[in-house]
């Protein structure tokens, strides 16, 4: 059991208390009702079935891709694909039977921060007790999922640089193409009057753009199990009746940060979440940033691995803006052009840090990725995209639901910072008394449906 060192703390059901009650008492009545409640957790069942499914999809994608494999680089193609395979095989082997947590073997600049934070598990649980995939927290076993199908990867040359998860981004992309329109076009026709705009359109227009970036993190396929969970429709008409899904909205605080000294140098971080249309939508909210002159620079935040599926990496980045740039939609096509430019001149910047794909809490960033933690110190305002971010933000603990935001981020105060999430799972802070009782009694999946959203804004530093 993980025990936090910050007080007022909500127990967090474990894996580990899940696995037991499960073997052991299934058969005594008394603890029926635990049962129950334990088996019911999405922690449980994403472990159980969400991430084999995941596991399998990866399996499929690589054998559908020996073809190409053999195209590429002949018969060693076929031997890394077989490779692959046999480890993957294993690896879905070794979680469903719930085996202990092992090493990472493979040579690359984390592997030993992964292997010192597995001793951590171990010196948490009881003597020769060993940390495994049903007695660990979620948040680790989660995160080692997807390093241990980098290390599948990276121990089967040649392929070893295949994105397993770049078919179904792309695909995610593909599929929201009419809501990148909607989007592209909004943004730019928007951007053709904003001269004439007045202070208070300026400020809508960001809340929207912000509001749309929100709703865009619906569209993970690491929830789905990597099915389509693409964005079919615009959502800009939706906007208004998803409002009362805002559970947290301290847009204004935001604004005030950005707009209090307009024209003067100023930077915003954006730790991206998904590729695909989410990608879009923060896209579109940056360029709107520098339109608008709320932000002189915006940097972005992406993985170096592929990661939870659709997370996004260098090659996504530049992948969308080819696509944009391919289209014969004139605003599309435009978006490319500007975004582009963007990044070559520098008003864009590009960031990748191996600290977002360890599983480490944000509160460890000063102690374990100094050189991080000092570069969103020079930010004005750091955007953090997506659940798996809010999760690492608070310590994917079970807080109260009224405990304050600033509370649950502990030491984490690089800078002003927001969560812009919707809410994929059973971690939420800063409600006002009642409201998360209240939702639980109409809608029991209020929390990983992906349904209700938060603009949750911290200004200590
Ligand atoms: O892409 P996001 O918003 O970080 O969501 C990732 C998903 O993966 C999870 O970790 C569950 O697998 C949830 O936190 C969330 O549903
Ligand atoms: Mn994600």
């Amino acid at each position: 059991m993980i025990r936090s060192t910050v007080p007022k703390i909500r127990k967090k059901f474990k894996i580990t208390e899940l696995y037991f009650y499960l073997c052991i008492n299934l058969s005594s009545a008394h603890s029926y009702c635990l049962i129950f409640v334990l088996y019911r957790s999405f922690a449980y069942f994403t472990v159980k079935d969400r991430l084999p499914q995941i596991l399998t999809k990866v399996i499929d994608t690589v054998h559908r891709y020996k073809h190409k494999f053999l195209e590429e680089y002949g018969e060693e193609g076929i031997d890394g694909e077989k490779r692959a395979l046999a480890y993957f095989s294993k690896l879905r082997n070794e979680m469903q039977t719930d085996k202990p947590i092992i090493p990472i073997i493979d040579d690359l600049p984390d592997t030993h921060i992964w292997n010192e934070y597995l001793q951590y598990q171990k010196s948490l649980l009881g003597d020769g007790e060993q940390p495994s995939w049903f007695r660990s927290p979620w948040l680790y076993v989660e995160c080692y999922l997807y390093r241990r199908i980098h290390e599948g990867m990276t121990l089967s040359p040649p392929i070893s640089t295949y994105d397993v998860f770049m078919e179904a981004k792309n695909d995610g992309y593909l599929q929201s193409e009419n809501a990148v329109i909607a989007l592209c076009t909004h943004l730019q026709e928007f951007k053709t009057n904003i001269a004439d705009t007045s202070e208070a359109g300026c400020k809508e227009a960001f809340s929207k753009l912000l509001q749309v970036s929100l709703w865009g993190n619906k569209c993970d396929l690491s929830i789905s199990g990597g099915q389509d969970n693409s964005q079919k429709f615009s959502i800009l008409n939706s906007l208004e009746s998803f409002k009362s899904n805002i559970l947290v909205d301290n847009t204004e605080s935001v604004w005030q940060i950005l707009s209090q000294k307009k024209n003067s140098s100023r930077r915003v971080d954006i730790v991206l979440d998904n590729a695909g249309f989410e990608l879009i939508t923060d896209f579109v909210l940056a360029d709107i940033l520098l339109s608008l002159k709320l932000a002189t620079e915006v940097h972005f935040h992406a993985k170096c691995i592929p990661w939870y599926v659709s997370d996004t990496t260098k090659r996504d980045i530049d992948w969308t803006i080819k696509q944009l740039l391919s289209t014969n939609n004139r605003w599309m096509s435009k978006c490319g052009e500007i975004w582009k430019e963007n990044l070559k001149k520098g008003r864009w910047v590009y960031h990748e840090h191996l600290f977002w794909t360890l599983p480490h809490e944000f509160c460890s960033m000063a102690q374990t990725a100094p050189d991080l933690y000092s570069e969103l110190q020079k930010s004005d305002l750091v955007l953090f995209k997506g659940d798996l971010n809010y999760r690492k933000l608070t310590g994917d603990r079970k807080w109260d639901f009224t405990v304050p935001f600033t509370q649950a981020l502990t030491t984490f105060h690089p800078a002003p910072l927001c969560s812009v999430r919707t809410l994929k799972s059973d971690v939420q802070v800063g409600l006002k008394p009642g409201a998360g009782e209240q939702l639980a009694v109409s809608e029991t999946d209020w929390m990983i449906s992906g349904k209700y959203g938060i603009i949750q804004f911290d200004a200590s530093v």
